[in-house]
């Protein structure tokens, strides 16, 4: 089943014309790398769908729900490159926040909140400030403020630079977790050896469109062009 539909979508960025008729559907469950050489469109699309640029023309469709409503909104959440911290919270507080405005807090989240601090072995920050934090570990902080929430789409820009090879493996098994509960991940990576027994599809941007797509098979053709 798609989840997310996206139909002849345009974007203006300044005077450029960063997405000019893209076309994509993802299904339930399924992993796909957004790739492209930089300046693509790939942040502009994930930064349309969320809501944080306007389109100007085209649709976007999550579960069927358009882009204005709440149950569009509680059905998406992005993990951006750069880490967005407030200053004034604490690392478990950005947690708690993120909860609530998915509407997602309980107890159970709260032992999530728990066990993936562990498993990125920052369980020992979390009365810290985003001040306090080494660059790896506000990423760290980021990562888990998304991966808590289940919501059906995720969007991820370049999960795993700055990650040390733990945390990376971690985050190939969770995102092979998200998978099984059949919830969609796009991500634009350059890091496709982590994307290994996880990635379904690769779909290739270019001046804004979609040039090419493909499934795993293809993985190592890809290596070879971006590495
Ligand atoms: N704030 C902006 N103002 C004007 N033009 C912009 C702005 N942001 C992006 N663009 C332009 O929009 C186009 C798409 O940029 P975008 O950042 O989406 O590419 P990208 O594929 O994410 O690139 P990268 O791999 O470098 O992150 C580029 O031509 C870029 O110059």
């Amino acid at each position: 089943m798609a989840i997310l539909t996206v139909e002849d979508l345009t974007v203006k960025q300044g005077e450029t014309l960063a997405l000019n008729g893209m076309n994509l559907s993802v299904e339930t469950g399924e992993v796909v790398a957004l790739i492209g050489h930089n300046g693509a469109g790939k942040s502009t699309f994930f930064k349309t769908v969320m809501g944080m640029i306007d389109l100007r023309d085209g649709s976007i469709e999550i579960d069927g729900f358009t882009k204005d409503s709440l149950a569009y909104k509680q059905r998406v959440v992005y993990i951006p490159e750069q880490p967005f911290l407030l200053p004034e919270l604490t690392v478990f507080q950005h947690f708690q926040l993120y909860l609530e405005s998915y509407q997602q807090h309980s107890d159970e989240k709260v032992n999530k909140i728990h066990e993936l601090t562990r498993r990125f072995e920052i369980a020992d920050q979390l009365d810290q400030f985003p001040l306090q934090l080494s660059k790896g570990m506000k990423q760290k902080v980021q990562l888990i403020a998304g991966l808590i929430i289940d919501a059906p789409v995720l969007l991820i820009d370049e999960p795993f630079v700055g990650l040390d090879i733990y945390a990376q493996q971690e985050l190939t098994s969770i995102l092979i977790e998200k998978k099984q509960k059949d919830q969609a991940v796009i991500l634009t990576t350059h890091q496709f050896d982590q994307l290994e027994g996880v990635m379904d599809r690769y779909v290739m941007l270019h001046q804004g469109k979609v040039i090419k797509e493909g499934d795993r098979t293809d993985l190592g053709e890809l290596k070879r062009r971006f590495d």
